[in-house]
């Protein structure tokens, strides 16, 4: 009676941690009692154990799908970082593969590049100093927490989300990173985002919807904004008005690493100031490559391969998979497969 009692008891404790455990407590099979020594692992989805996050680090990644790691970038490596993001917009270094991305409101214009007309650089694996982001102990240290160790970094971006210009087009609509990315399983995957600088919603922070990691690839499309939209910054169309959104107010080096089925944005920048933030996707070595013919991402094998074709004239039937197949680095351990 008693033992049942305190059995479920603890059932809703451990309820309330959110956890969804392998077995409940194991009552000593004589004695009645209660050992904790005889729980069972927590069956973690999302999460890896290999002793850098703590049990409840763990519990909220696996509860919100993003873990925010507190001053973990060192100011001198954000002000390399800041120091080559200049260089780049100046022209004084052109790295290879690297796209350079202005707002839509000036995306026809024939503004000379500076900092403050280049809202985005991305693919910078070809970029010694920038891609030194990737490669740091510290996050990659986090990074293994997600991926494992064979580690590749696919996908990298430094954002410098611009002054509004009164049209909203530095908002970045809803959307889950996976619609971008031909290669599973999910969980394998991580993105790392450094502030680079504090940011706010005044400043466009991000913006995510904690738990929406559990849920599935949505389909995405362009917002009907009226002001304009961002070439590729497709958006989810029916997600959940009413469901919580949480802003991520950071310091200059604290990064979020979040779930690529979390979904997230970030608002428009009502400062003066150009918001940077530096970020990576990495995947495990081990995931592998889908073909995204025939799904809700054929949008984005079509965007990236007409703007690989224009641009650097890769053959027009150039799948999404070569793309990230070329552009993907490994950064630790082995590469296996992708
Ligand atoms: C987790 C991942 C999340 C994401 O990846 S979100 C979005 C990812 N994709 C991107 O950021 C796109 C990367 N950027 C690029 O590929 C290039 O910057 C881009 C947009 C092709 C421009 O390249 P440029 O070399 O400057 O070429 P261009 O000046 O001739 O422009 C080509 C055509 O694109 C247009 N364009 C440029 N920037 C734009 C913008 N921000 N929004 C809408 N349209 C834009 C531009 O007007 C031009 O159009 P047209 O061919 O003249 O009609
Ligand atoms: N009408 C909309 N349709 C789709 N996504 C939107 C819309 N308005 C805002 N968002 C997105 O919702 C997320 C949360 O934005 P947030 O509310 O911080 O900014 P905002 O709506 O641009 O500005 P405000 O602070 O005035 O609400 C961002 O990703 C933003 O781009
Ligand atoms: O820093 C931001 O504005 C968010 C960008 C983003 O989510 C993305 O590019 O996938
Ligand atoms: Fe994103
Ligand atoms: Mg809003």
């Amino acid at each position: 009676m008693n033992q049942s009692r305190s059995c479920g008891r603890l059932r809703i404790m451990l309820g309330h941690l959110g956890q969804r455990w392998a077995g409940a407590a194991v009552a000593h099979p004589t004695s009645g009692a209660v050992s904790p020594n005889s729980f069972q692992t927590p069956q973690f989805q999302y999460t890896r154990d290999n002793n850098v996050l703590s049990l409840e680090q763990r519990q909220f990644y696996e509860e919100n799908g993003y873990l925010v790691i507190k001053n973990l970038v060192s100011d001198a490596d954000i002000k390399r970082f800041r120091n080559e993001f200049e260089r780049i917009c100046k022209g004084e270094v052109k790295p290879e593969q690297m796209t350079i991305m202005r707002d839509v409101t000036i995306a026809k214009s024939e503004y000379a590049p500076s900092e403050r007309t280049v809202s985005k650089v991305q693919s910078f694996q070809e970029d010694e100093e920038l891609f030194r982001y990737c490669t740091l102990p510290e996050v990659l240290k986090y990074v293994e927490c997600f991926t494992g160790p064979n580690i590749m970094a696919m996908h990298t971006m430094l954002i410098n989300k611009p002054p509004d210009s009164g049209k909203k087009t530095s908002r970045h609509p809803l959307h889950q990173d996976l619609h971008y990315f031909p290669f599973r399983p999910s969980n394998d995957i991580v993105c790392a985002w450094t502030a680079m600088e504090h940011v706010d919603r005044n400043n466009g922070c991000l913006c995510v919807l904690p738990g929406t990691h559990k849920g599935y690839l949505k389909p995405h499309g362009y917002p009907k904004w009226e002001g304009g939209v961002n070439i590729m910054f497709h958006g989810i169309q029916d997600y959940d008005e009413n469901s919580p959104r949480v802003h991520l107010v950071m310091e200059k080096g604290d990064t979020v690493f979040f779930h690529p089925l979390l979904i997230h944005g970030s608002g428009w920048n009502r400062t003066q100031g150009y918001r940077k933030v530096i970020s990576c996707h990495f995947a495990s070595a081990d995931c592998h490559y889908i073909d995204v013919k025939g799904t809700s991402q054929e949008i984005t094998e079509r965007e990236v391969v007409g703007v690989g074709n224009k641009i650097y004239g890769i053959p027009k039937d150039t799948s999404l998979k070569d793309v990230f197949r070329f552009r993907g680095r490994l950064v630790k351990g082995e590469r296996t497969n992708l």
